[in-house]
């Protein structure tokens, strides 16, 4: 039975409701990996908002999850200067490389250094920006001074929040990737479209940010790991391992992988373990990031004109890309 229309408040406070109630529900799909209801429920309350939204379409709001599904064609992509600097890693390819970095940071910092250890997300590194608590502005590296705006694309990524717990002004980076098995299925598709493939999730996560149909961008299932304060805004981490906690507490996806490591022959350990692991892992690492712990001992230690020298990349040796869809494959 068709229910009355509702009247313009009556529409008001049900689509405030059902808003709440669907980010509630994308941030548990999407950020915490820890879903609470089945699609058909999140499905019937996003027809019902977006019903309300075609009755009466002034009461579209930016965090709405029906602006998620893109539809903007884009003439192009505007430049934006990075006010901080998105810099790289150095790398480093062996134990002595490790060993060598932890010996040059003591000796700067004058005492022995904690460490933050992160799985390296073999993605494409992104900076937003939030304004009391809305997203105004995603874009990428660049050459780390310049990036490209691609804000739009970026509102169409779920994991993405549009609007923090907290009204709070900050910028911070991260890296936005395609889970394995989400390029394997699309490689899929293109192959069976007669489209060229790609050559890995890294190629295709670059190649679905740089598409000017945003709706194109909304199907590509990317997702995203955020790792830096960039502008800190009122956030008060100490440290880098406080700082991805307090990032997850207001609203991001950080990787739960993350390790304290008191001793470089920790974090050697923690690299040797995750070396292991990273086929099982459900999207790509190229690597390691050992970060020093304290952000007192990052800004004491500070930047050469390419890289931080509180930080080093360790590269594992590339897998063979085969292997990888052969092994996605067999699971399917
Ligand atoms: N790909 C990554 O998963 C990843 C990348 C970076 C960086 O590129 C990076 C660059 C800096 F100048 C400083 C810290 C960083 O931390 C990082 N942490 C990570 N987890």
């Amino acid at each position: 039975m068709a229910q009355a229309p509702l009247t313009l408040a009556e529409a008001t406070d049900k689509a405030k409701e059902l808003r709440a109630q669907l980010n509630q529900y994308s941030h548990e799909y999407y950020v915490a990996d820890k879903p609470t209801v089945e699609d058909y429920v999140y499905d019937r309350l996003y027809k019902e908002l977006s019903d309300i939204e075609t009755e009466y379409p002034d009461l579209i709001t930016s965090d709405s999850p029906t602006q998620r599904v893109g539809g903007k064609i884009l003439q192009g992509f505007e430049k934006v200067t990075h006010e901080v600097q998105m810099y790289s890693l150095n790398d480093g390819f062996s134990k002595e490389d490790i060993y060598d970095f932890d010996e040059r940071v003591q000796k700067l910092a004058g005492k022995p250094v904690s460490y933050c250890c992160e799985l390296k997300i073999d993605g494409l590194a992104i900076s937003l920006k939030y304004e009391n608590g809305k997203f105004i502005q995603g874009a990428t590296r660049g050459d780390g001074t310049v990036g490209e705006n691609i804000t739009e694309n970026l509102k169409t990524v779920k994991s993405i929040p549009l609007e923090l717990k907290k009204p709070i002004s900050v910028e911070v980076r991260g890296e936005c990737y395609m889970p394995k098995q989400s390029f394997v299925n699309l490689n899929k598709e293109r192959e069976e479209a007669g489209q060229d493939v790609f050559a890995n999730p890294r190629n295709a996560a670059a190649g679905s940010l740089r598409q000017l149909d945003t709706s194109m961008v909304a199907k590509r299932n990317l997702s995203t790991f955020l790792y830096t304060v960039a502008d800190f805004g009122p956030m008060t981490a100490q440290t880098q391992y406080d700082a991805l906690n307090e990032l997850s507490e207001i609203g991001f996806r950080t990787n739960p992988e993350k390790k304290l490591c008191q001793t470089i022959d920790e974090v050697w350990a923690y690299i040797e373990e995750y070396h292991e692991k990273r086929s099982e892992l459900p999207y790509e690492i190229d690597g390691i990031v050992i970060k020093t712990n304290e952000f007192t001992i990052q800004d004491e230690l500070g930047f050469t004109v390419k890289a931080p020298r509180w930080a080093i990349a360790y590269k594992f040796p590339p897998e063979e890309a085969q292997t990888i869809v052969e092994e996605i494959e067999w699971t399917i």
